[in-house]
């Protein structure tokens, strides 16, 4: 049986009056992928910068390989990685330095850093480019700088806020990729997502959050027999779980356009 490795317990976040994470109870094991999706507003962010202790909780608390991010949140944060949705590099690194830079801040021995700086730069396609300035980089190719970086201490448990922005087709699978052979040597891997078929194709569990509550989790498969009917799309229950109409008719235009 796989170590849970990412948990949480009655998480909470409230801003004023107003609470946008309520109450989250979740558990994701080593060795899985975990999509957690919802609509714009939902919660998705708060709940991952309260697991990775950018945000602190209201309530409850979020456990990393069983340390608590609030209390013991050097430990929780040199066994994981964060893939934000706006990744901020320094523009005036390259990109083998920033990688280098993120490898000495987690104490990656020397030797074992530039073998796998190297090793990552030829993953991602950035080897011929690796030596130039990181402000001259196009959002896809920040991106990826950002996922390599994610990846240099072999991280045990990864979360990624809509990793896939800004990625081509032949990235988005190559992430899909990295992130399956990571989940394979044990890593829990979160990633938040709106491309529902992402989070069909590549997860093993998704949980749906809809203001702040989670609404449903489970495997594709299951949370096809909770909605109730057969054959369907994780699009069409994602749609009817969170109420979402005008997003159905929304699709239903591009289609016809
Ligand atoms: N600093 C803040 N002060 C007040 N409200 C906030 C703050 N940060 C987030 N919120 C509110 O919390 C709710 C959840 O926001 P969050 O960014 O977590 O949603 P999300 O699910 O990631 O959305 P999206 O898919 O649009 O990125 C939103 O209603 C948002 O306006």
């Amino acid at each position: 049986m796989e170590r849970i490795l990412i948990k949480t317990h009655q998480l909470t976040k409230r801003y004023g009056p107003v609470s946008v994470v309520k109450g989250l109870n979740l558990e994701v094991k080593g060795g899985e992928i975990f999509g957690f999706l919802g609509p714009n507003g939902a919660g998705k962010t708060t709940t991952i910068k309260m697991l990775t202790g950018l945000l602190d909780p209201s309530e409850g608390e979020a456990f990393i390989c069983d340390y608590d991010i609030s209390k013991q949140p050097t430990k929780a944060k040199a066994l994981m990685a964060y893939v934000p949705d706006q990744p901020k590099l320094y523009g005036k690194l390259s990109a083998r330095e920033f990688l280098y830079l993120i490898s000495a801040l987690y104490r990656v021995p020397k030797d074992v850093m530039k073998e796998r700086a190297e090793q990552l730069l030829g993953m991602f396609g950035l080897r011929d480019r690796a030596d130039e300035l990181l402000e001259g980089y196009s959002h896809g190719m920040r991106q990826k700088v950002v996922l390599a970086s994610a990846l240099i201490h072999q991280p045990k448990v990864i979360l990624l806020d809509e990793p896939t922005v800004g990625l081509d087709p032949a990235s988005a699978r190559l992430l899909k990729d990295v992130l399956q052979e990571l989940a394979r040597q044990g890593a829990a891997v979160f990633v938040s997502t709106h491309i529902l078929e992402i989070a069909e194709r590549m997860c093993h569990r998704v949980a749906i959050l809809k203001d702040g509550q989670l609404i449903a989790q489970g495997s594709p498969e299951e949370l096809r027999q909770k909605v109730g009917h057969g054959g369907e799309s994780l699009e069409d229950i994602f749609l009817e779980l969170t109420g979402g109409n005008e997003n159905a008719d929304l699709i239903k235009s591009l289609e016809e356009g």
